[in-house]
């Protein structure tokens, strides 16, 4: 537990935590000092002896200088266990931060909490409240055995044999909790990450009367769950039982040995008791042990998760000095592949969603991406905001490789809006902000006008003081996404790449999308995937991905052009133009206006 805990701590961590064992030992061997002292003291008192007074002075001053160690430990541990939580969450939090986004699945997720506010209790706890019963523990046994030995070495040399036995029955049991540990943080993370889907998928499973089918999928992940703490606990009861019944037998064969070597000694008796007492406070400290195991061993497992968490390499940057170009910045992809992959390994989930992708964005100018459902839209776009790397191939922003950019470089160049629009718990206000904290009023009227935010001020009570509700529901999925057009837009980015959203499907946010697209071509790189082909009529360039072969783009130029060749883009253009003029009719459902 030690060095993963050591493993997980910065300098000024690992300094102060190291100091604060040293209190702990100091601490440790004047209680096994005093504990040895009631060994001399009894034998005098029994015996008669004048040196009594001096062996309870020397008792007296021992355990006041351990009320003075112990005293100075109390308030340095707190210190200690405060100052290592606050700083292991920051780091953790950075960390996080600089993790690659395709890391954050939703079982990974679910374990995050857990991570952050256990993993890092367990570590301020550890030194301070947990070090305290092992090194005791362990030190001031030490110290008793070697008062006991000064005295007879037969009691002395059976409490040196249970030592190691003690410790291997010690670790066997929490080798064996520890496995257990994992299974049920798996169990609990998996159950943790179904309860959240269950929530979140109510409206879904819902109107699809779906009921049986989604309470079956939590019930099973609860039911694993039980099972995993069931024989949490049962082993967790034999294991204290185990190692408090060596604990005990440990003494049983310290005062047999006792017993033995003096009670034929009748001059003796005075140092027999005193040996008898001595060996209940041998035991002592190492049953404290049993009650600590859980606590230690769930620390580790916390300090564990913290460790491997830390350990996740963040997004590689191959040369993060390099510098963009100034001004405009041109986007290209040169001969790009990309497939899914399992979170817990590199393997492929499915066929190669872009393969031999070719696709040059000037600067300065607006291409749409189209082109059928599950086609790999979004995919062009993730790769472009380095949300994955491409297996091969190159995403070049202003010439350079975006793994060669340091986050902050490439983040600073561009701006972002996906098709999940993500908005905070805050105001109308506080989420546009987000793209540029110190911007003036001024600023924020001007991209309010140009998504279409403006009509939104005006008609709700609280205007720019709306609250947008968790996650952005208290607004529609046009409203949220017209938010965060005025995020990107207030960016003042040299690229922007924007996604769509579905839930935004309707003539009017149409209108404000292609307002959008118009007002910022120009100023921008513009990439954007559309749902809506009237969006992005007017691009300097549209390409169409197609899935014959897939992953590659089947046809590409402006709108004109496109439909002069009338071809796949021809051809989706008439089909959405058509399907716009069907509505229902209420006397003949279904027939064309
Ligand atoms: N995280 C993921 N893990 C595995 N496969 C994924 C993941 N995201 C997308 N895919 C798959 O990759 C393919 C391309 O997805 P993508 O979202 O890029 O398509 P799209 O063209 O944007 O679709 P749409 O128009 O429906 O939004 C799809 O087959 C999809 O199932």
């Amino acid at each position: 537990m030690i060095r993963a805990l050591f493993a997980i701590l910065d300098g000024a961590g690992a300094r102060n935590n190291r100091r604060h064992l040293v209190r702990i030992t100091v601490v440790a061997l004047l209680e096994g000092l005093s504990y040895g002292l009631t060994l001399p003291v009894v034998d005098a008192l029994l015996r008669g002896d004048p040196a009594l007074a001096w062996w309870l002075t020397a008792l007296v001053a021992v355990a006041l200088a351990t009320m003075a160690a112990r005293r100075r430990q109390i308030t340095g541990g707190a210190a200690t266990a405060i100052d290592t939580i606050h700083s292991l969450q920051r780091r953790l939090a950075s960390h996080l931060a600089a993790l690659p986004v395709g890391w954050f699945t939703p079982t990974r997720t679910a374990s995050l909490p857990q991570t952050l506010v256990a993993g890092s209790i367990a570590a301020g706890r550890g030194v301070p409240y947990q070090f305290i019963s092992l090194l005791g523990g362990v030190i001031t046994p030490a110290v008793v055995l070697g008062v006991a030995a000064l005295a007879d070495w037969r009691p002395a040399l059976v409490m040196l044999l249970s030592a190691p036995l003690l410790y291997a029955v010690y670790r066997r049991t929490t080798a064996a909790l520890d496995a257990v540990e994992g299974r049920t943080h798996a169990a609990d993370a998996e159950a943790t990450a179904r309860v959240i889907e269950f929530a979140e998928a109510q409206p879904v499973i819902r109107v699809c009367g779906a009921q049986g089918l989604g309470r079956a999928l939590l019930t099973d992940a609860l039911d694993g769950l039980d099972r995993a703490r069931r024989l949490d606990v049962t082993r967790e009861i034999l294991a204290r039982a185990g190692f408090g019944v060596a604990v005990h037998l440990a003494v049983a064969a310290v005062i047999a040995a006792t017993a033995w070597a003096l009670l034929r000694e009748p001059t003796q008796v005075a140092l027999l008791v005193a040996l008898l007492i001595l060996s209940v406070r041998f035991a002592e400290p190492i049953a404290t042990l049993g009650d600590v195991a859980r606590d230690m061993r769930a620390g580790r497992t916390h300090l564990a998760r913290v460790g491997a968490l830390l350990s996740t390499p963040p997004l590689p940057v191959a040369n993060p000095s390099l510098p963009l170009p100034v001004g405009g910045l041109d986007l290209t992809f040169r001969d790009v592949a990309f497939a899914y992959t399992a979170p817990a390994s590199d393997a492929p989930v499915g066929p190669p969603v872009l393969d031999g992708f070719d696709l040059h964005v000037p600067a300065g100018t607006t291409t749409a991406i189209v082109g059928p459902s599950g086609a790999g839209k979004s995919t062009v776009l993730r790769l472009a905001a380095r949300f994955a790397d491409p297996s091969a191939g190159q995403v070049l922003l202003g010439g350079v490789d975006v793994r060669d950019l340091d986050p902050d470089t490439l983040y600073g160049a561009l701006a972002v809006t996906l098709q999940d629009v993500l908005l905070t718990e805050h105001t109308i206000r506080d989420n546009i902000l987000v793209g540029r904290p110190d911007a003036d009023q001024a600023s924020l009227d001007r991209v309010a006008a140009l998504s279409g935010v403006d009509e939104m001020i005006n008609r709700l009570p609280r205007g720019w003081d709306t609250p947008v509700g968790d996650r952005g529901a208290a607004l529609s999925g046009g409203e949220r996404q017209r938010v965060a057009l005025a995020r990107a837009a207030l960016q003042d980015r040299p690229v922007i790449l924007l996604d769509e959203a579905t839930a935004a499907l309707d003539p009017v946010n149409e209108r404000i999308v292609a307002r959008w697209i118009a007002g910022l071509s120009g100023h921008a790189t513009l990439l954007v995937v559309a749902h809506q082909l009237h969006t992005i009529a007017a691009a300097d360039q549209i390409v169409v991905l197609g899935d014959d072969p897939p992953g590659r783009i089947a046809e590409h130029g402006t709108h004109d052009e496109l439909m002069a060749r009338g071809g796949r883009y021809a051809r989706m253009w008439g089909m959405r133009t058509a399907a716009a003029g069907w509505r229902l009719n209420p006397r003949s459902e279904g027939a064309r206006s």
